[in-house]
């Protein structure tokens, strides 16, 4: 069953078409990998998914309902998450807290409120607290719960934005280079991390340049070159597909990393 809908999606920007008619589905359950060359679109697809910008043409749904038009910070309640490409944590907050705000980005109390002292803020305030242990234990990080998050190793500040992305339990997780900048243990640790995910029942669809990562977790891949979707299918069918190959490089460098 599809989860999330693009129904022909196009953005320009001036000149420049940025996403070119992209028609793709994500299946409720999957884990479905964006790959591309540099400036094919795929942070552009993840920003029109989560309403960062709103498409030129084309619909995007979920769960057959509209999200074109939808204000981004209401994003979340309809079931979307997202990490960012570049880690974006306060890094002077605690572990804890950085989960807790962005469960307070959704709560009913919010951000201000949860500082006033009413019973009912306070109830919020314990569930928002057992919700954040929980998505932190989940991602092997409850021992760290106190530490400063600018305190952790790379490796750890990456899934601990994968840990606030949880803590709403969205329906579809959206990853932008979740192994950007990790060392080869850490991407190990990842892949088992995005497996788990999935097997609670959440949906992964992620953008990731580490062929090895990709091939290694992913049902399916769809390819992006210029905007355009070129491929779309299993890992095997898009290592050899000769459209994904050209467009990738036109050098041996990404057949050597997609053949791996
Ligand atoms: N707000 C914007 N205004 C103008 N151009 C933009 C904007 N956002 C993205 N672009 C352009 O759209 C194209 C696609 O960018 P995008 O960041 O989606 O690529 P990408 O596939 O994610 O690349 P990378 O792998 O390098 O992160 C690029 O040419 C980029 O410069």
């Amino acid at each position: 069953m599809s989860l999330l809908t693009l129904d022909n999606v196009t953005i320009r920007f001036g000149g420049l078409t940025a996403v070119d008619s992209v028609n793709l589905e994500v299946q409720q359950g999957e884990i479905l990998a964006l790959i591309g060359p540099n400036g094919a679109g795929k942070s552009t697809v993840f920003n029109l998914i989560t309403s960062i910008y709103n498409p030129t043409e084309g619909r995007i749904s979920l769960d057959g309902k509209p999200l074109v038009g939808i204000p981004t910070h209401k994003i979340a309640d309809m079931g979307i998450t997202r990490t960012f490409q570049a880690i974006r944590l306060f890094t002077e907050l605690s572990v804890l807290d950085n989960v807790k705000i962005g469960a307070h980005c959704r709560g009913k109390a919010g951000l201000v409120h949860s500082f006033t002292r009413l019973p009912s803020m306070k109830r919020e305030e314990a569930e928002i607290e057992e919700k954040s242990l929980e998505a932190l234990g989940f991602l092997d990080l409850a021992s760290k719960q106190d530490e400063i998050a600018k305190n952790l190793s790379y490796g750890e500040q990456r899934r601990l934005e994968i840990a606030r992305a949880l803590v709403s339990k969205p329906k579809l997780l959206l990853l932008d280079e979740p192994a950007a900048g990790m060392n080869p243990q850490e991407k190990v640790v990842l892949m088992e991390m995005i497996r788990r995910i999935r097997d609670t029942g959440i949906t992964v669809f992620l953008v990731e340049h580490d062929m090895k990562l990709v091939m290694g977790i992913s049902e399916r891949i769809a390819v992006l070159d210029y905007g355009k979707k070129i491929a779309e299918g299993t890992p095997s069918e898009v290592r050899s597909n000769k459209a994904v190959i050209e467009a990738y490089l036109g050098s041996g460098k990404f057949k050597s990393r997609i053949r791996r």
